[in-house]
């Protein structure tokens, strides 16, 4: 592989797309939802085989995948130096060589997601960057502790720092139907996030059915979500196929009623680069290249950029072709 194409860069346009405002709860639309169940399960069977993505273009879409990666570190042993070593990767995503051979510069991931007592060190260790600070609040994974803590744990996170807040709805909310209290802590939440975005973990693995998944969606996003998440990546069932093209689907549905956009982000388990192809496949089909931007998509994802990295230093090593560019484009 040669040097040719050294100056193609993979920045992004900036665009910054308009916080969601929400509106008021329209509760005859969330009880007209329905979820097909095995329609979608049938669909979403079909989407792992699928030829969309051609093998030419495989190197610009794992690339994209690269710049939506929320980088993320959720353990209990978190340390400051794990911390400093993420952000060096979000920084520098891919080994120099790598790059170089593939003619980019400049690729860096979504953002970096912690927890929120790894903030400042986040801020510090990303300064200059660009690349934003992602918390996970309100008494995460669970959310169970008391509403006021949760509150005053979003403010906290943003003063230290957070340009973004993944927030925990109350499952026992969607389970016993009380769409009223959803839409009242996610409104809440939301209002505490001041100017970061919010982004409202559903935790679907425990939704029970993909009708409350349908409807939690909607909830949200009437609430003022910028982005809905599907879980936490601690939860026994995490991000699949089904649950996600009803997400999507719900978002499509806010987006004709509203005007507004929502972003995506599927969490948890997701450590392939060939399932990183498979969700962008799935944006693009359902919802159109303007989701396929680092605004309005990112991964949950704390191993996934390995996998992408080493798929990538195969592309370069083995069989090639420049028409990745294209795909850039
Ligand atoms: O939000 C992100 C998830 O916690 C990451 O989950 P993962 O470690 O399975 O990639």
């Amino acid at each position: 592989m040669t040097t040719q194409t050294a100056q193609t860069t993979t920045h992004l346009p900036q665009t910054i797309e308009p916080r969601n405002p929400g509106m008021d709860l329209d509760l005859s639309w969330v009880r007209s939802v329905q979820a097909n169940t095995s329609a979608i399960e049938r669909r979403a069977k079909t989407l792992p085989g699928r030829r969309s993505v051609k093998k030419d273009y495989q190197a610009a879409w794992l690339l994209r995948a690269i710049q939506c990666i929320d980088l993320t570190t959720l353990s209990g042993d978190d340390t400051s130096e794990r911390v400093r070593r993420l952000c060096a990767k979000a920084r520098t995503p891919l080994r120099a060589d790598i790059a170089e051979a593939l003619g980019v510069s400049g690729i860096q991931t979504g953002a970096i997601c912690v927890y929120h007592d790894m903030i400042e060190t986040a801020v510090d260790a990303l300064a200059g960057s660009g690349i934003p600070v992602a918390a996970v609040s309100t008494g995460f994974p669970a959310g169970l502790s008391p509403f006021h803590l949760r509150i005053a744990e979003i403010e906290e996170s943003v003063k230290a720092g957070a340009a973004e807040i993944d927030i925990v709805i109350s499952r026992r909310h969607v389970l016993s139907g009380d769409w009223q209290a959803l839409y009242d802590e996610m409104r809440a939440f939301r209002a505490s996030c001041g100017d970061a975005h919010v982004k409202a973990i559903l935790a679907t693995g425990e939704l029970g059915t993909l009708r409350n998944v349908a409807r939690a969606s909607l909830i949200c996003m009437m609430a003022g979500a910028d982005f809905i998440k599907t879980s936490t990546g601690k939860e026994s069932v995490n991000a699949t196929l089904p649950v996600s093209l009803v997400m999507i689907r719900a978002i499509r549905d806010y987006h004709e009623r509203t005007g507004y956009r929502v972003g995506y982000k599927p969490a948890g388990g997701i450590s392939k680069a060939k399932d990183a192809l498979v969700y962008l496949a799935l944006m693009k089909d359902e919802l159109g290249d303007r989701w396929l931007q680092p605004d309005l998509f990112r991964f949950g994802a704390s191993s996934l950029l390995n996998d992408i990295e080493r798929q990538l230093e195969h592309h370069v090593t083995g069989a090639y072709s420049a028409g990745y560019r294209h795909a850039l484009a």
